[in-house]
């Protein structure tokens, strides 16, 4: 039996076969507020919508109460730091996310970083474009080794896991993971141990951050942590910008306590134009890139698309996240 037709509020472009999806099955509004002339029309279809999907705009606490139909919002990413938890599960509201499609390719872009600060190639492949290459580059230009360094990984769930099979077994780095238990990963045995944050910090040659913002790691990296690590290491971001100090960052940076800083998440983003991370010699700075790929976005869609569609159908979606749990 077809189910009835509902209501659904698309705050993010979505790919058109995914919209097409939803609208054979339910009534579409497509509004991104975060565009200035579709504000309006999220804020009108707020009091009906009964399913939302979309990324990158806070549902906070205001923007729920104003939506008292709402039994599932489906967001078009694995964080879901831009939902109001504690209210969604208090409601009794689905929240779906997608985890696992991203995994490899947001630990790509994270490997990328870990070459691009170590090896200075993005300052380097700009000297050649601005035409600096007149002379064979002297020793002020060399970089450092990645393979055999030791990487910290301070988060060690899907994405961290990707990161050190790449590290581990395609660099021979030894592995250290800051985590609340044991990983369960058979292919990392022999390669990855298990260490307390101060440890990592102290002993890693590479720190990448791959965990989620929750009130318990929100500026976690600050002056301590970046004081721990060992003078010349390189600290890599690949999961929200706000789980950083970014003053304390730039200070280790400008203190020589850091190499470098490979950063694809920022407090604010985009990231103002009057940001010293944006120019700062030693950061590489994406943004937000780690799950940009064509075939990953397209994935991502179509699983936030399937999650919710199941939901407003009554089936228990495949990707639904614990609101009731504190953090991932
Ligand atoms: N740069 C980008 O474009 C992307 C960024 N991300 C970010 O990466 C985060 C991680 O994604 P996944 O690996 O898929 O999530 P996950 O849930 O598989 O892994 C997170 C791990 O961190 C652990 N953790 C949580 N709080 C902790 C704490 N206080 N101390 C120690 N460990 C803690 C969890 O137990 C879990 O093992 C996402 O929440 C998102 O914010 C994800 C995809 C793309
Ligand atoms: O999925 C996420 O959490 C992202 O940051 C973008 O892919």
């Amino acid at each position: 039996m077809p189910t009835q037709r509902k209501q659904v509020l698309v705050f993010r472009e979505l790919p058109p076969a995914q919209l097409d999806r939803i609208a054979r099955a339910h009534d579409v509004t497509v509004a991104d507020p975060r565009q200035p002339g579709q504000r309006a029309a999220f804020d009108a279809a707020l009091p009906t919508a009964q399913g939302m999907i979309g990324a990158s705009f806070p549902i906070d606490e205001a923007v729920l109460a104003r939506a008292p139909q709402l039994s599932v919002v489906s967001s078009i990413s694995v964080g879901v730091d831009n939902y109001a938890l504690a209210e969604m599960h208090r409601r009794g509201i689905l929240l779906c996310h997608t985890p696992g499609v991203l995994t490899e390719t947001t630990a790509d872009t994270i490997f990328a970083l870990v070459m691009a600060t170590s090896r200075r190639l993005v300052e380097l492949a700009n000297l050649v474009r601005d035409g600096g290459w007149t002379r064979n580059i002297g020793e002020d230009l060399f970089g450092s080794d990645v393979h055999g360094k030791t990487i910290g990984i301070v988060g060690f769930g899907r994405i961290g896991q990707a990161v050190a099979r790449r590290a581990a077994l395609g660099f021979g780095m030894p592995v250290l993971y800051h985590a609340r238990r044991p990983a369960e990963a058979p292919e990392l045995d022999g390669h990855a141990r298990q260490a307390s944050l101060e440890q990592l910090l102290a002993e890693s040659d590479i720190v990448v951050v791959t965990l989620p913002l929750s009130d318990a790691t929100r500026g976690l990296m600050g002056a301590r942590e970046f004081g721990l690590m060992k003078p010349g290491a390189i600290f890599i971001n690949g999961a929200r910008g706000a789980i950083v100090q970014e003053a304390a960052l730039l200070d280790a940076l400008d203190r020589g306590t850091l190499k470098a800083a490979g950063l694809d998440v920022f407090a604010t983003e985009p990231l103002p134009f009057d940001s010293p991370l944006r120019t700062h010699p030693r950061v590489t700075a994406l943004p937000h890139i780690g799950s940009a790929t064509h075939e990953t976005r397209q994935a991502m869609a179509a699983l936030a698309t399937t999650s919710l569609l199941q939901a407003l159908a009554g089936e228990r979606p495949a990707a639904v996240y614990d609101t009731g749990s504190a953090s991932a």
